[in-house]
């Protein structure tokens, strides 16, 4: 059965937590009073279609259904799950659970977006205080996993429990955060780095531009894939962590820090800080740099799920949970059709200077079909580390149409032969029933350590010869032996 979310407040924080449940395939519904929050929270959709699901080489759930309701009690009524994104007033929030208390299952939980309280002052005066707990986001929350779950001391383990697992299945990390605290741990750093960047502009030393460049052309890279410590330990040297405190501790009572004192908020701050950032970057719009920040994060998580790593580690894991392909002969429920070998979004990073999925990665997917095809008749990691394996000796792709990013495509393919050394695929890319693309690829079984032709054995041979025997009876696909020409 769907599970609900009900979003209260669709602001910048709501209106990506609406992404977030709603392309993870959960009915999402929605209360804002603000008669723009429609518009607002289709904007911020519409970022997320285009990254989100690429961020996975596996197809997402089919998306939910989205509502907006004029009232909390309409909206929270049978929901799973509530999250609580209205702006970050303690009274306006207890306000609204006061409200969503008296409608809602006893059994959901309520996540509040808040990135300062602690759950024990949102819980004051509650109905119903175990129910709420702090589940801060970060922006934007379609994309970024983290979310820091700050239960107090009324939550019970089953409730800690309950988000943990439902979080995760939305594709967060939860970071469980045992003590509460004023801003939780997250936004603790964040203050820091935000107090010693105003007082640099306020003394002159740096405008904004100076300091982001600061971080995006250094600590931040690092930061983003190994964090503080772990980068630290790396500096150090060979005698690592010991070694860094040993160089780096005395600097701390040295004055290289403000963090005690906060600049005053002047008029002349603000504008001074405003007009440096409109100088910076008032050339883009907001949903611009929002499109040009979603670009870069793909690019980069992408890059952390190649190394297994980080953030990109969580991204593999997700998607081995989420993976429906068969992966094994006796996976395949119908043989009188061809095998699904891909089944996944176009990802941002897929897309060219034409707005759509470069020709390049059109080998890519059905590289990948070849490679899970393989997978399924036998030829998998421990057929090849045994020695033996398939090279592809000639492709040919005609591309049909295009596609653009967040776009759900599926590589289907045929074994057209598979006798001897050789494997002759036809694979056939599709948007829905619109054909994309085709690809057809012969494939020669080599021994890896001669690196020439030999036949499989019986571990690929035989699944190999049950399934080419079984496509012999599908129609020859349209285009099988096209060669390139004028028509
Ligand atoms: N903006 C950020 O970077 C982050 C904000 N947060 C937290 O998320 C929460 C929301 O912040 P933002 O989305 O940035 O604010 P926002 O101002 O963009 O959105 C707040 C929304 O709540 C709506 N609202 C006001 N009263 C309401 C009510 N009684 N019922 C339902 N909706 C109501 C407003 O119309 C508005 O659309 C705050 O607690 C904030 O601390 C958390 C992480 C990051
Ligand atoms: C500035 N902020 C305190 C609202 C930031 C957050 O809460 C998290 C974020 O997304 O940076």
């Amino acid at each position: 059965m769907t599970q609900i979310a009900a979003i209260i407040g669709g602001g910048v924080i709501g209106g990506g937590w609406v992404a977030r449940f709603l392309l993870m395939g959960w009915d999402v519904r929605v209360f804002d009073p603000d008669p723009e929050a429609e518009r607002k929270v289709s904007e911020v959709l519409d970022n997320a279609r285009r990254s989100l699901p690429g961020l996975s080489d596996v197809a997402l759930p089919d998306e939910g259904t989205l509502t907006y309701h004029e009232t909390i009690a309409e909206t929270v009524a049978g929901a799973d799950w509530i999250q609580e994104s209205v702006p970050e007033r303690l009274e306006l929030k207890h306000k609204v659970y006061k409200t969503l208390q008296e409608h809602c299952e006893k059994g959901a939980i309520i996540g509040s977006s808040t990135s300062g309280f602690k759950p024990s002052e949102l819980q004051q005066g509650a109905l119903s205080p175990a129910q709420i707990v702090v589940t801060h986001p970060f922006n934007p929350v379609y994309l970024l996993p983290l979310i820091e779950l700050v239960p107090s001391a009324e939550n019970t383990a089953d409730v800690i429990e309950k988000a943990k697992n439902i979080l995760t299945s939305v594709g967060m990390y939860p970071l469980h955060v045992r003590a509460e605290i004023d801003a939780h741990i997250a936004d603790r750093f964040l203050e820091a780095v935000w107090r010693e960047a105003l007082w640099m502009i306020k003394d002159g030393i740096a405008t904004t531009e100076e300091i982001d460049d600061a971080i995006r052309y250094g600590f931040g890279l690092r930061w983003a894939q190994m964090g503080l410590f772990e980068t630290y330990r790396i500096a150090g040297g060979e005698a690592g962590m010991r070694h860094f405190i040993e160089q780096f501790g005395p600097c701390l009572s040295w004055p290289w820090t403000k963090l005690m004192d906060v600049p005053e908020l002047t008029e002349e701050l603000i504008d001074l800080i405003a007009d440096q950032s409109d100088a910076q970057s008032g050339h883009h719009s907001i949903r611009d740099l929002e499109r040009i920040r979603d670009n870069n994060l793909v690019t980069i998580l992408r890059g952390l799920k190649a190394q297994d790593y980080g953030a990109g580690k969580l991204l593999v894991s997700q998607d081995k949970q989420m993976n429906l392909l068969p992966q094994a002969l006796d996976d395949i429920a119908d043989f009188g059709t061809e095998v699904v070998t891909v089944h996944r979004a176009v990802p941002l990073d897929w897309t060219d200077y034409n707005g759509h999925m470069n020709e390049a990665r059109y080998l890519q997917a059905f590289g990948d079909g070849t490679d899970h095809l393989m997978k399924i008749i036998g030829c998998d990691a421990d057929y090849i580390a045994s020695g033996v394996s398939y090279f592809t000796a000639e492709t040919h792709i005609r591309h049909i149409d295009e596609v653009l990013a967040g776009a759900k495509i599926k590589v289907v393919t045929q074994v057209i032969a598979g006798e001897g050394k050789k494997l002759h695929l036809f694979h056939r890319m599709l948007e829905g029933d619109r054909l994309i693309a085709t690809g057809e690829h012969m494939l020669i079984h080599v021994s890896l350590e001669t690196r020439k032709a030999c036949v499989p054995d019986e571990r690929v041979a035989i699944p190999l010869q049950k399934l080419a025997k079984a496509h012999a009876a599908l129609p020859r696909p349209d285009g099988v032996g096209a060669a390139v020409g004028v028509r």
